[in-house]
């Protein structure tokens, strides 16, 4: 398994380009179920969860065409579901990544029916998907869980409906959304996700003929259609790569312009590293982050849905508090489990207590390098900024999970002045 070696100390300095985001690309690919035309997405990143996401739709019979390497201007992706032969997400495919279960509301609501593995939970908590599946029932969806599988069918088309979440949730109202627009009649969503994601599944779905309001706040008001056409379609650029990067510069006491990104899909989290002590002003195409001489301070953080302080910028921002100047308390609000990277950073250092949903980080003066592995995506990254700024060497395992959701880290990272270099199996950087 491959490993990622990190010498920690040097300032990151210089440009990195920002790629499409993956879970608004994770939540455009299954768009291609709503229509038998091409659907075309542009600034698609190479990622593994992209690659799962393609095996699922080929295993269903879409024709998934990528145009070969990455490219400045991201992968484009065209996808063909007119060819169409099975509604079944089997476990296998599924249980590689939780975001599969997308496919759950446009397979029903243009194929009359779906078969999909439940996907489970997973490292940062149970994550049930009961709201996706009422949702649904409330469009008439018929729905009964049999051997791990969620099976779903409708008669005819669904029926617009009103439907209230109880919580907030990204995915249950990209799966809704995405059986709502080919509906009968007019549907009402309220408490939707408000996340840039889904104003961006919401213009794509529009650009093919959608009948949607309200994207970007709480109540979406969707009038069905019979028929969606094909499109092309760019994807939104990824606010927490963007995030990451932001703080690789500001742990590091660095200077980095993130191109390809915007300022409005960050604005929370900008507005805590500006009271934290760091600079970030508009740029070209981009942002510019920079904490050359800044004495990074304390800075609570609370993490709710959009447009509040993501989830899955979390564990980095606690790297950054690990080696702020004072105490901070970072309260963890959407997911029960999501502070596995705490003993791997206290391993490295770091002085961490946490207290239920909240923990409690008094910075210290240097974190040191260390042999360290993480069981999820967010939290293996923050190792990564940890071991940016540590003294010494860092090893980081189980580099499948950065696989997940970072393109090209280490060579990002890198051309930036990181002394980082993937260890192949075998121990060969590679
Ligand atoms: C592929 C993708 O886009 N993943 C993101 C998505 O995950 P995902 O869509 O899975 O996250 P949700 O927004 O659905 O989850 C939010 C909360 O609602 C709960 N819940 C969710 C659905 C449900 O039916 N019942 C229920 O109780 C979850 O357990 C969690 O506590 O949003 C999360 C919250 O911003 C991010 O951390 C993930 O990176
Ligand atoms: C939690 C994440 O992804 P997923 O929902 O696919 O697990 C993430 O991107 O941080």
């Amino acid at each position: 398994m491959d490993r990622i070696r990190l010498v920690g100390g040097a300032p990151l300095e210089g440009t990195v380009r920002i790629g499409g985001a993956k879970n608004a690309a994770l939540a455009l690919m299954p768009v291609a179920l709503l229509t038998d035309q091409t659907v075309r997405l542009t600034n698609v990143p190479d990622l593994a969860d992209i690659r799962t996401m393609a095996a699922l739709l080929e295993h269903m019979g879409v024709g998934v065409h990528l145009n070969g390497a990455s490219t400045a201007a991201g992968r484009v992706v065209a996808l063909d579901a007119g060819g169409l032969k099975e509604t079944t997400a089997p476990y296998d495919l599924v249980r590689r990544m939780r975001a599969s279960i997308l496919v759950l509301g446009p397979l029903v609501a243009r194929h009359g029916k779906a078969r999909v593995s439940l996907p489970g939970g997973c490292a940062i908590g149970t994550r049930p998907v009961d709201l996706h599946l009422k949702a649904l029932e409330a469009l008439g969806a018929e729905i009964d869980l049999r051997e791990g599988y969620v099976n779903a069918r409708v008669d005819g088309r669904l029926k617009g409906a009103r439907f209230a979440f109880s919580k907030v949730t990204v995915g249950g109202t990209e799966n809704a959304l995405m059986a709502a627009v080919l509906a009968e009649g007019e549907t009402i969503l309220e408490n939707v996700a408000r996340e840039p994601e889904i104003v961006d599944l919401g213009r794509c779905l529009q650009s093919m003929g959608a009948e949607i309001e309200g994207l970007g706040t709480s109540t979406l008001r969707i009038r069905g259609v019979e028929s969606l056409g094909g499109t092309t379609h760019a994807v939104v650029p990824d606010r927490i790569e963007t995030g990451t990067y932001a703080l690789a510069a500001a742990i590091t006491r660095g200077h980095l312009t993130l191109t390809g990104t915007r300022l409005d899909l960050v604005e929370s989290l900008i507005d805590h590293l500006r009271r934290a002590g760091v600079r970030v002003a508009r740029a070209e195409g981009g942002l510019e982050v920079d904490a050359r001489g800044a004495p990074v301070v304390g800075v609570d953080v609370m993490t709710e849905p959009f447009p509040g302080f993501p989830t899955d910028m979390q564990a980095q921002w606690m790297a950054l508090m690990a080696t702020a100047d004072g105490a901070s308390m970072i309260t963890e609000s959407i997911f029960e489990n999501r502070f596995m990277h705490v003993p791997e950073l206290t391993r490295m250092g770091a002085d961490i207590n946490i207290h239920g949903g909240s923990a409690i980080v008094r910075g210290v003066r240097h974190l040191s390098g260390a042999p360290v592995m993480a069981t999820d995506l967010r939290a293996s990254v923050c190792l990564v900024l940890a071991g940016l700024a540590a003294e010494g060497e860092t090893i980081v395992n189980r580099v499948y999970h950065l696989d997940r959701g970072y393109e090209c880290l280490e060579a990002k990272l890198a051309a930036c002045g990181a002394s980082i270099e993937r260890l192949s199996e075998r121990g060969a950087a590679g």
